[in-house]
């Protein structure tokens, strides 16, 4: 317990600090992989990249057509030449026509063949230039990341991903190609998963014989596996066994330097495919109590928890509120340029000045006073975007203790559904909140002493399908000391 709250002290003033969590460097570039406004934005260079593919084999195509109609008029003229040669090349205009030919047109021919097209060259001289949009290599390790974490954490086997099936949410026309499965392979070797790593080379192999490649291709392809697998057994000194895989004599092989790369991940220690929610004793109700708005526009409250106090409102935030904040360019333009990467939050997140009803909205939700709050978060995730086990609080020591104190409440707006996965869970006190539209959810990090509430452990578990967006508002405590007591090691809201 102590190391996690430990280490999710460090990730919060990570943030506190503008300075991305989890260990690792600042990197400036964003990845693609854990945000779907990003990956809309791929969606427009794979455009380019088709029509620009497309132009290219129109070029190509007329190129054929005019070699296809020059052989036939050829081949006519051979067919007649050898049904009576002698006749044929008895007219010395044929004879000419035939010397003519092999010397002039098929070395013309030869070159028109062998030479590049300019007009598709323009076409493919775009590829380079395109290089700069398309994905790195560190998006795609960030995307084989976001599939391995599903895994681990909806306990799916690659077979499964294979044949689409994501936790029950079936969808066999995205099923991954040979290649996607090789990729995942040599990834799970970097995080040391070997076992893993090998049945992702099976299933590349098992796939690989089910495309319809020519022989060729399958064999390239197949070989690329085996190499990678041989790679891994060497690793191993299993030399024999490697030996299989690569066609080599055993005796041949020299175990190569395999430069692993280790990622302390930190995942959830349960699993988000658990549903934690226990029957609830508590209720649903009309709040027209925490300020004189909530009187004539009550608030729908539904109570989670007591320890710690934790509710949820439904129906707090208007459809039309999210679409315009969701489309705003602010928002956007935010979720592009504070670039991070972090390995704790594998999420988009950006910080949204001047929400000021919304801002109003949280003070009639909570009773609480707004000033000195941090301003809205908002996070975007992507594929298997998700926030390992932490806490929102800093637990500042005295001396470090902000002029504003610590983060009191939290209140997370939820801007969409999810289609699969994605769910807020509290494993300590086993509440598991789905993300639903315009509901939010709010909970009290601190006991009334002010001490720090350990039950209040949660993590964002991976979004299967979909993406997720939520907004985040972290109320502190030192505005609130003339409205909320302060009762030494109680707390107000336990049973
Ligand atoms: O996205 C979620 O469900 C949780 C987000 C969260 O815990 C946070 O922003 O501190
Ligand atoms: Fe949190």
């Amino acid at each position: 317990m102590f190391s996690l709250k430990y280490l999710s002290f460090i990730g919060c003033l990570c943030a506190y600090i503008n300075l991305p969590q989890g260990f690792s460097e600042p990197v400036l570039k964003k990845s693609i992989a854990v945000s779907t406004v990003e990956l809309i934005k791929l969606l427009d260079v794979e455009d380019d990249l088709v029509e620009n593919l497309k132009a290219y084999v129109e070029i190509l195509k007329k190129k054929l057509h005019l070699i296809e109609k020059s052989l036939i008029t050829m081949s006519t003229e051979h067919k007649e030449m050898k049904s009576d040669y002698e006749a044929y090349l008895g007219n010395p205009l044929n004879s000419f026509r035939l010397i003519h030919r092999l010397h002039t047109s098929w070395r013309k021919w030869h070159d028109y063949a062998l030479k590049t097209n300019g007009d598709a060259l323009v076409h493919m001289k775009k590829a380079p230039d395109m290089r700069k949009r398309l994905p790195t290599s560190l998006d795609l390790e960030i995307a084989c990341r976001g599939i391995n974490d599903l895994m681990s954490f909806y306990n799916l086997k690659p077979d499964e991903l294979v044949a689409g099936n994501l936790a029950g949410y079936s969808k066999p026309q995205t099923a991954l190609s040979a290649q996607d499965c090789l990729a995942l392979g040599e990834f799970s070797i970097q995080i040391r998963n070997e076992d893993l790593a090998e049945a992702w080379f099976n299933t590349s192999l098992a796939r690989l014989t089910e495309d319809k490649l020519s022989y060729k291709a399958f064999k390239f392809s197949r070989q690329r596996v085996h190499t990678s697998w041989g790679l891994l057994l060497m690793k191993n000194n299993q030399l024999t066994d490697a030996s299989n895989h690569i066609d080599k004599d055993p005796k041949e092989l020299s175990p190569r330097t395999v430069s692993l790369h280790f990622q302390n991940e930190l995942a959830t220690e349960r699993n988000c495919s658990a549903v934690y929610r226990k029957p609830s004793r508590l209720h649903c109700r009309y709040n027209s109590s925490t300020t004189p708005f909530t009187r004539i526009a009550p608030l729908k409250m539904e109570e989670l928890s007591t320890d710690p106090y934790m509710v949820i409102f439904h129906d707090v935030i208007y459809d039309s509120e999210v679409d315009s904040m969701l489309n705003s360019s602010q928002f956007l333009l935010s979720l592009v340029d504070a670039g991070q990467k972090s390995d704790v939050r594998t999420s988009k997140d950006s910080n949204i000045e001047d929400i000021d009803k919304l801002e109003n909205r949280v003070a009639d939700m909570t009773g609480l006073n707004m000033d000195m709050s941090e301003a809205f978060s908002l996070i975007n995730y992507g594929l298997g975007g998700h926030y390992i086990l932490h806490y929102d609080f800093f637990n500042f020591t005295n001396q470090m203790r902000k002029r504003q104190g610590d983060r009191l409440a939290t209140v997370l707006f939820y801007l969409g559904d999810v289609d699969s996965g994605g769910s807020t869970i509290f494993p300590i006190i086993n509440v598991t909140v789905t993300p639903k539209k315009g509901s939010a959810l709010l909970w009290y990090n601190l006991h009334n002493s002010g001490d720090v509430n350990l039950k209040t452990l949660h993590s964002a578990c991976p979004v299967i399908s979909g993406s997720k967006y939520v907004l985040t508002k972290w109320i502190n405590e030192l505005p609130q000391m003339f409205s909320t007591p302060c009762m030494k090691n109680a707390n107000l809201h336990s049973d």
